[in-house]
């Protein structure tokens, strides 16, 4: 049976964002997974998986300037030393908070310019090497043109390419479901071909990014084909409901902790 982590920067936003852990174990998740820590110290947030009995699923290093437009450094020249500074801090929460999976965003470049490649490289053996150290996987995640125009890694394959020539044991790549569809399709094929080098799983409906229970895909075999390949990992709930979380949690009840 798949582990579903909650989302906890897309679900239950009628709660703040520290309630969210309360209100995710309230409803039966085991996990949790967000876009960004940062803005809570760490030790706040450990406190909250403490004492819900939650598991940290994942969560991204830092973005860059979010607000202004940045969707991760890894691949912008001249970015370097922010970028180490970015990973220690990511560390801290990291300890604080028993994570074993973190996702580098790649930034906002052309995939055909040669420097923005070799950036993109420098940044994703670096940062391996440094989580490596503290047992923790390095994970890069495809995104979709239309949700992220201009965005680096645009392209299963370009990271399934990136992840084999670097043949570094914890770089994994993030499968997010939606992105496939949307970028390639043929989902079922491709969970099979590259679950051996997947180290986490990403759910929503497509097109629209809510719960996965309608629209295109068929995620009740999908979960079933999630477990005949023997993934051990975490999938993560990275859907917009459509309207009050609560409400759209029937998917989620066989999985539920009661
Ligand atoms: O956009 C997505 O899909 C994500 O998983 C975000 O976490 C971007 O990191
Ligand atoms: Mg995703």
């Amino acid at each position: 049976m798949p582990v579903f982590a909650a989302n906890l920067t897309m679900m239950f936003n009628e709660w703040s964002f520290l309630d969210r852990f309360d209100a995710a174990t309230e409803a039966g998740f085991t996990a949790v997974e967000y876009l960004f820590p940062y803005e809570a110290p760490p030790e706040v947030i450990a406190d909250r998986l403490a004492r819900n009995n939650l598991q940290q699923a994942l969560f991204n290093l830092p973005p860059g300037e979010w607000a202004a437009g940045e969707r991760g450094i890894a691949a912008l020249p001249g970015r370097f030393d922010g970028l180490k500074a970015d990973v220690e801090q990511a560390l801290d929460y990291a300890a604080a908070t028993g994570v074993k999976r973190l996702h580098l965003m790649a930034g906002l470049a052309d995939p055909s310019d040669p420097e923005a490649a070799s950036c993109y490289r420098r940044s994703v053996a670096y940062t391996a090497e440094r989580l490596a150290d503290k047992g923790i996987d390095l994970l890069l995640e495809p995104i979709n043109a239309r949700n992220m125009p201009g965005y680096f890694l645009n392209d299963f394959g370009a990271a399934e390419r990136l992840i084999t020539e670097l043949g570094l044991a914890n770089v994994k790549l993030q499968f997010d479901i939606y992105h496939r569809q949307i970028m390639h399709g043929d989902v079922a094929m491709a969970l099979r071909r590259l679950l051996p080098i997947t180290g986490h799983i990403q759910i929503a409906s497509v097109p629209s990014r809510h719960e996965p229970d309608d629209e295109e895909l068929n995620y009740p075999y999908l979960f079933a084909e999630i477990d005949r390949l023997g993934y051990g990992g975490f999938v993560g709930c990275e859907y917009t409901p459509r309207g009050r979380t609560l409400d759209g949690l029937n998917w989620f009840k066989p999985f539920a902790r009661s």
